[in-house]
C-alpha cells in the first residue's frame, strides 16, 4: 500500500521530500551513457534522503522504446535496492476503458504505487485507477495558467477526491502546488486528512515557508531539477530535507 509505504520512508529518513527523476537526456551529464546509469547514480545518493521518488513519464516517453526500457530499469532500481515508494507523474485521464488499459500499464506491468491522474473528465477517469492502487489527483496546480480553469473547478475537485476517498480509504491524494501560495491556508482547512503531492519548490521557485500552514498532515514535497542536475546530487538533496523539515516539524 503506498501510502503505509510512504510513511515508513518517511519516518525512517525523516523526509518529507520526493526526489523527481525528470531525468532529461538533453541535461544529462556526458559521463553517464544513458537515462538508466544517470538514474541509478541518483538514487544511490539519495535513498536514505526521501519519503518517495517521482517519475515523470514525459522524460522517457520522449525517447521511444528506449525510454521505455530506462522506466521499466528505474522502477526495477528503486525496487531493489530501496523500499521507497513510486509516484508515476503520467497525469492521465480518459474514458473508463482507457483508464482502465492505462490503469493496468502503470499498476500491474510497471507496478508503481501511485500515479498522478487528471479529473477533468470526472469520477470514471480515475476509478480504473483506484481499483489497482494509490493516485494524486491534479488539484491546483503550479503552473502560471493554473488560474485559468482550475481556479473555478478545484473546491468541485476538492468535494469530489474526498468523496473517492471515502470509497476507497488510504487511496487518494491531491497535487497542490508551491507556488499557489494564496491558497494552501485554505484548501489545508478543506482537505481533510487527504495526503498532499506539492511540486513546484525549487526550480519553480515555490516558497517552503508555506509548509508552515500544513504540519502534521502526510505531505510529500517533489523537487526535480534542482536536486538531479546539481553538481553535488547528495548534499543538495540533503539541503532541500532540512530546509522542508525547517518548516514542516520547526
Ligand atoms: O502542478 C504540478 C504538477 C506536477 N508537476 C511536476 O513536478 C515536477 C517539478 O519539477 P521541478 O524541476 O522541481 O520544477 C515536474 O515533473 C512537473 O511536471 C509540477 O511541476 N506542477
Amino acid at each position: 500500500m503506498f501510502l503505509e509505504k510512504y510513511r515508513k520512508a518517511r519516518d525512517k529518513n525523516n523526509s518529507i521530500l520526493v526526489v523527481g527523476l525528470d531525468s532529461d537526456i538533453d541535461r544529462i551529464p556526458k559521463k553517464f551513457r544513458n537515462i538508466t546509469e544517470f538514474n541509478e547514480h541518483v538514487i544511490k545518493e539519495t535513498a536514505d534522503l526521501v519519503c518517495a521518488y517521482k517519475i515523470n513519464i514525459a522524460f522517457y516517453e520522449k525517447l521511444g522504446w528506449r525510454g521505455y526500457k530506462a522506466l521499466e530499469e528505474t522502477v526495477e532500481l528503486i525496487k531493489q535496492d530501496t523500499k521507497v515508494p513510486i509516484i508515476l507523474d503520467a497525469k492521465r485521464g480518459d474514458i473508463g476503458n482507457t483508464a482502465k488499459a492505462y490503469a493496468e500499464a502503470y499498476f500491474d506491468k510497471l507496478k508503481v504505487d501511485s500515479v498522478t491522474v487528471n479529473p477533468y473528465m470526472g469520477r470514471d477517469a480515475i476509478i480504473p485507477f483506484l481499483e489497482k492502487g494509490h493516485v494524486f489527483i491534479l488539484l491546483l496546480t503550479s503552473n502560471e495558467s493554473a488560474h485559468e480553469l482550475e481556479i473555478s473547478v478545484y473546491p468541485r475537485v476538492l468535494e469530489l477526491s474526498k468523496e473517492l476517498e471515502r470509497t476507497y480509504p488510504k487511496k487518494v491524494g491531491i497535487v497542490v502546488g508551491a507556488t499557489k501560495e494564496d491558497y494552501i491556508k485554505k484548501v489545508s482547512h478543506e482537505s481533510g486528512t487527504l495526503p498532499w503531492l506539492i511540486p513546484g519548490i525549487g526550480t519553480q521557485g515555490g516558497n517552503p515557508k508555506i509548509l508552515e500552514e500544513l504540519k502534521g498532515r502526510d505531505i510529500l514535497v517533489n523537487v526535480s531539477r534542482a536536486i538531479i542536475f546539481a553538481e553535488n546530487v547528495r548534499n543538495t538533496a540533503e539541503e532541500f530535507r532540512e530546509i522542508l523539515n525547517k518548516y514542516y516539524l520547526g
